[in-house]
């Protein structure tokens, strides 16, 4: 097994910083797959695997973590604090977040140059990314397979300035894969999130090939098919690491708040001269945001997508008490309308009396 540099695996001055001196019998490495009660690291010595304390579990860490363990037994002592993180809401009732993968560059959104386009998709994986303070790249595939390229071209830079590049790539060619080598350099970690089919194993397979290969990590299964059932890390061949995450299409908002205030950052400003704190831009007196409509500087169609992934952020990062407590608050408020109607009804009786 060839020997890599901490550079290599994407250490950096902003991990260095977080060492003190208690750290100094400790090393670090990264974390390459992290499943229940089994994780590897990679180090400056290659694969380990990771034996977990009694206080750290499979739970508190990602793929991509850099971790701080004893060089003898393994054993993990201190998680570094993470540069971005990308996580979902977990499975369940509860408004829990699962963490999936940590200490990311640049994430690649990746669509097909056919009916998967869809630009709603595209900004709900845009606000993850800006949320996680990860660099979004937006990745058009299968231009060979259409007479449009150039037209879903335009469609895809015209849905936000917010992305760093859009490409519009045959993903089965060598120079349509080199167009995304920019962002792989030594250091950089990037990540693939795209619906089924569009092209992100192909990618990831032709962006790591090499290295994988030279490296002697590439984990396969019985029939030496390359094994895709869980996130791990893997070298780049220009440098960099790319972290696989199989069964990543669909990623439901949760605690995203911040990334959809820097997608809108139109409405976001104007919000802030609305007349009431918590204006909803519905039908408040005094709302500025509904003023621009009104105005032509903010499209109503624009005002509907930021209302829609706000709903669904708030529903899913909402506990089951909030839920209860919110539908209580309902009846609460309708019993009192009745109330009132109620007592209006009395007085207006009283009154004919
Ligand atoms: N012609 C052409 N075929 C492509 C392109 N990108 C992907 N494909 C083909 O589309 C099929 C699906 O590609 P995959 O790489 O498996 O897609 P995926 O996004 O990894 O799909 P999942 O693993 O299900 O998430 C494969 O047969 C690819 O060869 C492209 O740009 N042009
Ligand atoms: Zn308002």
């Amino acid at each position: 097994m060839s020997i890599h540099s901490l550079e290599d695996l994407g250490w950096s001055p902003f991990f260095a910083d977080q060492l003190t001196a208690d750290d100094s019998d400790l090393v670090p490495v990264r974390a390459a797959t992290v499943q229940r009660s089994l994780a590897r690291g990679l180090g400056a010595e290659g694969l380990t695997r990771l034996i977990f304390p009694n206080d750290i579990s499979a739970a508190d860490l990602a793929v991509g973590d850099w971790l701080l363990i004893e060089p003898e037994s393994h054993m993990i002592r201190r998680v570094l604090e993470r540069n971005s993180k990308l996580s979902r809401r977990a499975a369940g009732v509860e408004a829990k977040s699962q963490l999936l993968v940590a200490n990311l560059d640049t994430l690649f959104i990746t669509t097909s140059c056919n009916e998967d386009f869809n630009p709603a998709r595209i900004e709900r994986y845009l606000v993850l990314a800006l949320d996680a303070d990860v660099t979004p790249v937006l990745v058009l595939t299968k231009s060979d397979l259409t007479d449009e390229a150039a037209r879903y071209l335009a469609e895809a830079q015209a849905i936000s300035p917010k992305f760093a590049d859009v490409l519009c790539i045959n993903a089965t060619v060598a120079d349509g894969v080199a167009t995304l080598e920019r962002w792989c350099g030594t250091g950089q970690t990037v990540a693939f999130v795209g619906s089924s089919g569009v092209g992100k194993s192909t990618l990831i397979n032709s962006l790591t090939e090499a290295a994988q290969a030279t490296a002697g990590i590439r984990e396969t299964d019985a029939k030496g098919r390359h094994t895709t059932t869980s996130r791990s890390l893997h070298f780049a061949n220009a440098g960099g690491m790319v972290i696989d995450m199989p069964g990543m299409r669909e990623l439901g908002l949760h605690d995203v708040a911040g990334g959809i205030a820097e997608l809108f950052d139109d409405i976001t400003e104007l919000a802030a001269t609305c007349k009431f704190r918590n204006c909803a831009h519905v039908s408040e007196p005094g709302c500025a945001v509904l003023a621009a409509v009104d105005a032509g500087e903010i499209s109503e169609a624009r005002l509907d997508r930021w209302r829609k992934l706000t709903a669904e952020d708030q529903l899913n990062s909402e506990t089951m008490g909030q839920t209860r407590r919110r539908a209580k608050e309902i009846t609460r408020q309708h019993k009192a309308t009745l109330e009132a109607q109620y007592r209006m009804k009395g007085k207006r009786k009283g009154k004919k009396r």
